[in-house]
């Protein structure tokens, strides 16, 4: 039984109070690992150590913490194959998937912010008699709690660049998938990382993650998970002031004219519905279709889902591995008999498929496309985070973009349109931090990424998250 740990001080360390809690393989059901489960006291020890090791990280030249940026990069790279069988051991995604994505992904974010540091600069504004220089300094212990969808890849996406931007760390990775995190505690000791720079605290949110955000050391809180509890930990620091950059739940339209290039419009909306078992914030989860190609477009789309292979991660040929825990299997069930009892037409899935060889205790649920439901039944308004979608016929553009917007969330939109001036206009007017045309997760690190109305406070990415990470100070000095 693999036994994870935290990492505090540049150690592998025990949860104080000797507990652990069990962990699960989602594709087996089966316990494969123990996590600790910290509280209050290993907090305290952690930010201890990020605030003694903060003067010393701050110093550092930003050649320095390039440096050992890259380190950190290598390291996954060198361990690539490693990291991916832990992390889709850890959350039930296809192993495929870890290969190719959550892994190189998680070694760019460190390759990306180590060029960011060794290239950033602040600005200066040239007035009548005057200059304003504009400094942007490290804030000190930064908190970066993260979920377990994408685990390496979204915990890594905030300690770079909080370590970029020259602040130490205490991170709290999702206790239902700890195990990749666990390993990064390797790269910070191989890359010779100062003890104290990152700390790593695993437990549940109430016990770990809750201490850690009021934490009056801590000065900013960099969180992505679900929206409720974005909410709750921005209550809970408000009167501290605390800088808070909160990603949350989306419930994305995907939005296809009959102008598209169909044959790409379909494909891609299959993938943007149902990758990572449909367990991605940025996922298309209401796919709304001009009624002109609504019947063509629909008979496709099903054909194509009905057939997406579900079974063991570990197979080559897998398309969509098992949900990450059994409370989130029933809540996806539960979501598609209440569409089901709100009038929702099962097109394809609604149900769970049973595993077979070793994975025959695995929480696997079959792809699901729901058709029927106005824009305001509960199924197309409430996040479900998985796989799961809803399909909508619109008349016009002005429909199109009442019912995209239609919803408290304004994570992602996806168009699919031929028509240039269409593609202006409605992204102008979408309620969404992100706009995608022709296209779905196409990613480019240095651009603001985060949501609009319930799905984000504030922009993560290139010069945005440094921005965040950093307290801006002008100086403005006067020449005669
Ligand atoms: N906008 C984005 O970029 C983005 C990305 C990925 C996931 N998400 C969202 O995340 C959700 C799924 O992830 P989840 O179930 O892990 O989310 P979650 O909110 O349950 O947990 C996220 C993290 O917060 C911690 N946490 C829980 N309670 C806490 C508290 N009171 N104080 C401090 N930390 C606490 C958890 O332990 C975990 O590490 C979905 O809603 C999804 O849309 C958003
Ligand atoms: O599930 C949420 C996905 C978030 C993705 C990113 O933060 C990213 O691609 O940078």
């Amino acid at each position: 039984m693999i036994q994870i740990q935290n990492f505090i001080n540049g150690e592998f360390r025990q949860p104080l109070g000797l507990k652990y809690i069990d962990n699960f393989e989602p594709a087996t059901g089966k316990v494969f690992s123990q996590v600790p489960q910290s509280t209050v006291a290993d907090v305290g020890l952690a930010v201890e150590s990020a605030k003694a090791a903060a003067p010393a990280w701050a110093a550092c030249s930003p050649d320095e913490r390039a440096n050992y940026l890259s380190s950190i990069a290598a390291f996954i790279r060198d361990g690539a194959e490693e990291f991916a069988q832990a992390e889709s051991q850890d959350n039930g995604k296809p192993l495929s998937l870890a290969r190719g994505v959550d892994i190189p992904r998680s070694a760019l974010n460190f390759e990306f912010f180590a060029a960011a540091a060794r290239t950033k600069s602040s600005e200066s504004h040239h007035g009548e008699g005057a200059i304003n220089l504009t400094r942007r300094d490290p804030l000190g212990v930064v908190a970066c709690i993260s979920p377990w969808n994408l685990p390496l890849y979204l915990l890594t996406w905030k300690i770079a660049p909080a370590l970029a931007a020259g602040n130490t760390v205490v991170a709290k990775p999702s206790e239902l998938t700890p195990y990749t995190a666990f390993l990064l505690g390797n790269a910070f000791k191989v890359a010779g990382l100062p003890p104290g720079v990152v700390n790593l605290v695993h437990g549940y949110g109430a016990e770990a993650g809750a201490p850690l955000c009021e934490h009056p050391d801590v000065k900013a809180i960099s969180f992505t998970g679900g929206t409720a509890t974005g909410r709750g930990i921005a209550l809970s620091v408000a009167s501290q002031f605390k800088k808070v950059s909160l990603e949350m739940g989306g419930k994305n339209a995907n939005i296809v004219f009959a102008d598209c290039d169909f044959d790409e419009a379909v494909h891609t909306s299959v993938r943007a519905a149902f990758a990572n078992q449909g367990q991605i914030c940025l996922c298309g989860s209401r796919i709304l279709v001009e009624s002109e190609i609504y019947e063509q477009f629909r008979d496709r789309f099903v054909q194509l889902v009905s057939e997406l292979r579900v079974g063991d991660p570990l197979r080559a040929e897998t398309d969509q591995g098992a949900l990450v825990s059994k409370a989130h299997y029933q809540k996806v069930l539960t979501a598609i008999a209440a569409a089901e009892q709100e009038g929702g037409r099962v097109l394809c899935g609604g149900r769970s498929v049973p595993g077979d060889g070793r994975c025959e205790g695995g929480w696997f649920v079959a792809p699901t496309v729901i058709e029927g439901l106005g824009p305001q039944a509960r199924t197309n308004q409430e996040e479900i985070f998985g796989p799961v979608v809803t399909l909508i016929p619109f008349e016009d553009e002005a429909e199109a973009l009442e019912i995209a917007n239609g919803t408290n969330y304004g994570l992602a939109a996806s168009l699919w349109t031929q028509d240039l001036n269409r593609a202006h206009r409605l992204s102008a007017k979408l309620d969404a931090g992100i706009v995608w045309v022709n296209t779905w997760m196409n990613r480019d690190l240095r651009t603001p990424f985060g949501g609009m109305k319930e799905s984000g406070l504030g922009r993560e990415g290139g010069w945005e998250a440094l921005r965040f990470f950093t307290e801006a100070k002008n100086i403005c000095i006067s020449y005669k």
